[in-house]
């Protein structure tokens, strides 16, 4: 793979990884020297095949893996700094939650404020404000006395955003919430991310659903156990970049020709897909001006 880019700092203070390399203690470096800018205000897609480093990112900058190189900054602070002022919160991907554990749906939510409350976590009324109003957000109000393992894939993670949002984060971090959800589902958590974008928040989302990511991500990072590009959305998610990510793993198919017009329009259709909800390109025919390819690898 091509080697890092160098980061320009972008205003805003958002998120920032400056070369980040993470080695778990079995020796194996998920991560090497990855470094990426978000804004405020933006929703990023991380994109990248399975075993590309996303949820150890999202690890490395919760610090729950330690950084073997590299500092990650959020909103101006270094992010241990940032951790402990709670401003990050986390969604993290299904698989890594015991859903046998005993606890009711506003018990979960209420986690998201005990970096509020002092050492004996005595729930004060603005806390339970925060839970009724993050569950009312995501529509799961109804279901506060339910056991979190009782419920749907779906409804878990909208409790688990919940939780994020009774935190109150400036900056979310979302493993994979859109794996195993119906598109109902799928568009309610967009339309909630989007109104967190407007209140200024920082989200960065990983996904497999490349056909939803133009649609709501202002930009995206494309990962590789490191950040082979990274930029607004329009100038990262091209064809090129895509199929250097994804090498062979990209299922990809272009509809032209006889196969889709009876003349002789020269138009093409390609499908893009990671085996979620596939990315679709329309190819007018005309020549295309050689564009800038996002903030990429050189
Ligand atoms: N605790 C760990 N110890 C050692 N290696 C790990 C550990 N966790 C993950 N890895 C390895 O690090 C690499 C990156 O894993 P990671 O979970 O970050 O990938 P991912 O991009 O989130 O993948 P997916 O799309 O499948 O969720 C993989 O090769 C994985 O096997």
């Amino acid at each position: 793979m091509t080697a890092p880019i160098r980061v320009e700092p972008e205003g805003g203070g958002g998120l920032q990884a400056e070369h980040v390399t993470v080695t778990y203690r079995n020796g194996h470096t998920a991560l090497r020297d990855a470094s990426f800018a978000i804004p405020r205000g933006t929703i990023t897609a991380l994109v990248g095949v399975n075993g590309s480093g996303k949820s150890t990112l999202f690890k490395a900058i919760m610090g729950f893996v330690p950084l073997a190189a590299g500092s990650v900054t959020v909103l101006g602070m270094p992010a241990p700094e940032a951790l402990k002022r709670n401003i990050v919160a986390y969604v993290p991907q299904s698989e890594d939650v015991d859903w046998n554990f005993p606890v009711l749906v506003e018990d979960v939510v209420m986690m998201g404020r005990y970096g509020h409350m002092n050492m004996l976590r005595i729930a004060r009324s603005r806390d339970r404000e925060a839970v009724d109003q993050a569950l009312e957000r995501v529509g799961m109000a109804a279901f506060r006395k339910r056991q979190i393992g009782e419920l749907s894939g779906g409804q878990k993670k909208r409790v688990f955003l919940a939780r994020a949002l009774a935190q109150d984060g400036k900056v979310i971090l979302l493993d994979e919430p859109f794996t195993g959800v119906d598109v109902r589902t799928e568009e309610a958590i967009i339309a909630l991310l989007q109104s967190l974008r407007d209140e200024g928040r920082v989200m960065l989302v990983s996904t497999h659903n490349l056909g939803s990511v133009p649609r709501f991500c202002d930009r995206a990072i494309l990962i590789n156990r490191t950040v082979l590009c990274h930029g607004p959305t329009a100038d990262v998610f091209t064809q090129a970049n895509l199929e250097q990510a994804f090498g062979g793993v990209l299922r990809e198919f272009t509809l032209g020709g006889a196969d889709l017009h009876e003349d002789d329009d020269r138009r093409t259709v390609t499908v893009l897909t990671d085996d979620e909800r596939p990315l679709v390109i329309y190819d007018t025919g005309e020549e295309k001006a050689a564009g800038d390819p996002g903030e990429r690898a050189k």
